[in-house]
């Protein structure tokens, strides 16, 4: 199978999992990325079956209008039942790499809303340690460099990503070369540094669930205390 077969049967089963839980009221919250993207394809055709979706990105919010699911301002709804989004990197406590996209931001705010959030991801994004992709920060423009030196201090090597600048106005910074043995520690200490907006660690709010896309068929896993 080819990784986008992955993807798209990731993000079948996501669906498969959300349908029999959908009222006429439910809103999904929506992640940003090719991965997502199949899942919203795959959701649009149970478009009747739900009311709408919150999305994490203004590239989500494009295709869920594209497809005719009503998009929701985060504001206007009591709560999230479901969350889904893809990954950059995924470990076994489901804890992720995110902001390939430069999304990651609102990802976060989505996600902290939802009761579950089910990451979907083709195998190639399950490792034993996280870190090999380099990890988004995002940062106020003006407090770039300042962020780029702490994070030297904290033995990262962050590139700018030339030309992109998030939905928020801001630009990201990629740390690489870093091994993330305590990805909550890092996600604490990077979220302490002034002028850093988010990072694209997810471990205080990692995934609830994963589905990880492979040659035998798509494996679930789920989170466990540890
Ligand atoms: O975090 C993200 C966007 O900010 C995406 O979920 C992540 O980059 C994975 O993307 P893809 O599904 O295209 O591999």
């Amino acid at each position: 199978m080819t990784q986008d077969e992955l993807k798209q049967a990731v993000g079948q089963a996501a669906v498969d999992i959300l349908l029999p839980q959908l009222e006429d009221k439910s809103v999904i919250g929506v992640g940003t990325g090719s991965t997502a993207n199949f899942f919203i394809d795959a959701l649009a055709r149970h478009k009747g079956n739900f009311e709408g979706a919150v999305a994490s990105s203004e590239a989500t919010a494009q295709r869920l209008k594209q497809h005719g699911i009503p998009v929701y301002d985060l504001n206007s709804v009591a709560g999230l039942d479901f969350y889904v989004d893809g990954a950059d990197e995924a470990n076994r406590h489901l804890e992720l790499i995110k902001g390939g996209g430069a999304a990651l931001t609102r990802e976060k705010i989505v996600a902290a809303v939802a009761r579950t959030f089910i990451c979907i991801a083709d195998e190639s994004k399950l490792v034993t340690t996280l870190g090999e992709f380099p990890l988004p920060v995002e940062v106020i423009p003006m407090a770039r460099s300042h962020v780029a030196r702490e994070i030297v201090k904290l033995g990262g090597d962050p590139v700018y990503r030339q030309g992109v600048v998030t939905d928020n106005g801001n630009v990201i910074l990629d740390v690489h070369n870093m091994q993330i043995h305590d990805p909550r520690g890092l996600e604490e200490q990077l979220n302490a540094i002034v002028g850093v907006v988010c990072n694209g660690l997810f471990a205080a709010r990692p995934a609830d669930i994963l589905l990880l896309g492979t040659a035998e068929g798509v494996q679930r896993m789920e989170r466990t205390a540890h």
